[in-house]
């Protein structure tokens, strides 16, 4: 297939809550989304990445930049694409930025599946038909407002609850919802807030019975990752620090973790989750889906994802609703009995909506191959 021409929106939704974790509180979601044209099919990406380098090192503008301006020209100059494994390659040789490469990437899987009449899952070589689903709770005024917010989650019948941590909010809250709720399956996130210097914390963490611990300590760390995972018996799970299935290889031979959160931005692009989630299914290595607060068109594309087999643990792919008032995709994304049910129409299998998209667009850029010249 030959790109025709792509179309770069940057966005901004409003959480309905704000959403806070030790690196920051959230309100605005301001991310952008990449269309991809061809003859009459159109595939979508979401790039993302946040306005503020807190969680990774891009920002949207430093994404939109590196799309504009490398991305895009190597796509258009490559021409013909047959298969969206050759995207990867050809964005290789460009360092890390992985949430922009991962937005151009994504948007051309969609066209991908569309053109050929499948769904993204499929084209994959996913096949569930319905995946778990578990919930990112953000660090709460008070515990009570934690234990309520917990409790609402478990009722709508999410299968597993994480809670964010940071030191001074950790132990003592955890140690309150699990009194309150002894049997959920809870894990906490630390967002690399922690260091060796807290292990006694993470010690006490380890007697709650928790299914894991998100990357407590450094983004950029592997080594101290290892040591701490002999030290406690609850599986460590990184998401910071896994960037590649190079990171993953060297992560797994050092014991820095029993799990792996596989974000689809993080790791630049589809075609490197699904080499991840291959490889770790090879090594006994469970994986799950992570999120960054996705509008729908992110959110449809983990749901894809998440059909493959070694996504043996509930992902943070939770409802449209739980974050927004009015998703930008038709129909939204719904939970029930804590599993979406996964579409079957081709690509992402959800309609973006033109009005809704067009609602909450800040700027748009249209970018074509450069004419032929005689
Ligand atoms: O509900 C979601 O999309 C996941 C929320 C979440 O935990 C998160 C959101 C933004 C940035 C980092 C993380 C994280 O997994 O660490
Ligand atoms: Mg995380």
């Amino acid at each position: 297939m030959k790109i025709d021409k792509f179309k770069l929106r940057r966005m901004m939704l409003q959480l309905k809550e704000p959403f806070q974790t030790s690196f920051g509180t959230q309100q605005d979601r301001e991310f952008f989304i990449v269309e991809a044209y061809s003859g009459d099919d159109v595939g979508y990406g979401e790039c993302v990445v946040n306005s503020r380098p807190l969680y990774s090192e891009e920002t949207v503008k430093t994404a939109w930049h590196i799309a504009e301006d490398f991305l895009i020209p190597a796509i258009f100059e490559k021409g013909e694409i047959h298969h969206p494994d050759e995207v990867s390659e050809l964005f290789a040789p460009y360092r890390r930025n992985n949430m922009a490469k991962s937005s151009v990437e994504g948007a051309i899987w969609d066209l991908y599946a569309k053109k050929n009449k499948v769904t993204l899952a499929e084209a994959l070589g996913g096949d569930k038909k319905e995946i778990d689903v578990g919930i990112s709770i953000g660090i709460q005024e008070s515990t009570e407002k934690l234990i309520q917010t917990v409790g609402k989650y478990v009722d709508e019948g999410y299968k597993r609850i994480k809670i964010k941590i940071k030191p001074g909010t950790d132990v003592e809250v955890l140690r309150a919802v699990r009194e309150t709720y002894p049997e959920i399956a809870m894990m906490a996130d630390g967002n690399s807030a922690y260091t060796l210097d807290d292990i006694e914390t993470l010690k006490q963490l380890d007697n709650l019975n928790l299914t894991m611990i998100e990357q407590p300590l450094a983004h950029d760390d592997i080594i101290d990752h290892a040591s701490l995972q002999k030290e406690i018996k609850t599986p460590v799970c990184l998401d910071e620090s896994i960037h590649s299935l190079d990171d993953v290889k060297k992560a797994v031979s050092l014991g820095s973790c029993e799990i792996i959160n596989i974000k689809i931005g993080r790791v630049g692009g589809l075609t490197e989750a699904k080499k991840i989630h291959d490889y770790c299914e090879g090594h006994g290595i469970p994986v799950w889906c992570g999120g960054m607060l996705e509008s729908g068109i992110g959110r449809a594309h983990n749901i894809a994802l998440t059909t493959l087999s070694n996504f043996k643990l509930p992902g943070d792919t939770a409802a449209s609703s739980r974050y927004w008032s009015e998703d930008i995709i038709s129909p939204e994304v719904t939970v029930e009995d804590g599993v979406i049910h996964v579409p079957d129409k081709p690509g992402i299998g959800y309609e973006p909506v033109e009005e809704l998209l067009d609602r909450y667009t800040l700027e748009v850029k249209e970018f074509r191959p450069e004419p032929v010249r005689a």
